[in-house]
């Protein structure tokens, strides 16, 4: 299968010297969903910030399998990032409107990433009277709204409590089981990467190569029952272990 996007032997060295990425070799295929699993610092942000082409490598190439892939990047932070004198619906409208949509034209598509999140209810509402979760829907909403062929999540759940972060999986799940919309998703989270991904990709500390990779078939159901079998244990065994190497640590 040829990947959507290819990194090949991609470095980023800051002005002050620091190496955050080492000669990284990493492909992301069309429908994955795929986790960039690594110690902090060791640049997974950075990676998501040279697909997204808002940063340009030092060294390396990207390479994209069509320019409409290319241009096609939705991007969530782990911060909504929401305008906040704007409500639901203008701030899901705001990448429409700056590529010059009208808003009779931009509507029914605002409303649909709206449904997706499940947030139609709220349209009217200022980001101050959202949750956390809901701020995070309407962020994941904005990022849908020009249907990107690849979602960039940097650890769009970590500052929400557990019970609205596993919400939030499942959506995620249900979101890509819709759209089938290829992502690569940033986690400190080893559970959160096992239960969401179809690939978790493990990165080296301060360097940012491929320690370990680990592959989950990509047909098991995500559930509850899921996130409590053998396969979910001994996936995020690997995954742990592949961790502890990529911070130098014993195994367990
Ligand atoms: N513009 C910059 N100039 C200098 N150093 C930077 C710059 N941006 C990031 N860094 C450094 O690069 C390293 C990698 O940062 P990055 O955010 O990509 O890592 P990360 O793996 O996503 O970390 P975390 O898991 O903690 O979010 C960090 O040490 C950071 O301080």
């Amino acid at each position: 299968m040829t990947p959507l996007v290819s990194l090949r032997a991609v470095s980023k060295t800051f002005d002050n010297g620091a190496v955050v990425l080492d000669a990284l070799d990493l492909d992301v295929f069309p429908g994955e969903t795929l986790t960039l699993l690594g110690p902090s610092g060791c640049g997974k942000s950075t990676a998501l910030r040279l697909i997204a082409g808002v940063a340009s490598p030092t060294h390396g190439e990207i390479s994209w399998s069509s320019e409409e892939a290319r241009q096609g990047i939705g991007f969530v932070f782990q911060d909504a990032t929401l305008l906040p004198w704007a409500n639901v619906f203008a701030n899901v409208y705001l990448p429409l409107r700056l590529a010059g949509v009208d808003r009779r034209e931009a509507e029914p598509r605002v409303l649909d990433a709206l449904a997706m999140v499940r947030l139609e209810s709220a349209r009217d509402a200022f980001p101050r009277e959202l949750s956390g979760g809901m701020k995070m829907r309407c962020a994941i909403a904005r990022a849908l709204v020009t249907r990107p062929k690849l979602l960039l999540m940097d650890e769009p759940f970590a500052a929400l409590d557990e019970v609205t972060r596993f919400n939030l999986n499942d959506e995620l799940i249900e979101l890509k089981r819709r759209t089938h919309t290829t992502i690569v998703f940033v986690t400190h989270s080893v559970a959160e990467s096992v239960y969401l991904s179809t690939r978790v990709v493990v990165l080296s500390s301060g360097g940012g190569r491929v320690i370990g990779e680990i592959v989950i078939d990509p047909t098991a159901p995500r559930d509850a029952e899921f996130r409590l079998g053998a396969e979910f244990s001994a996936h995020a065994r690997r995954a742990s272990a592949a961790l502890l190497r990529a911070m130098g640590q014993p195994q367990l």
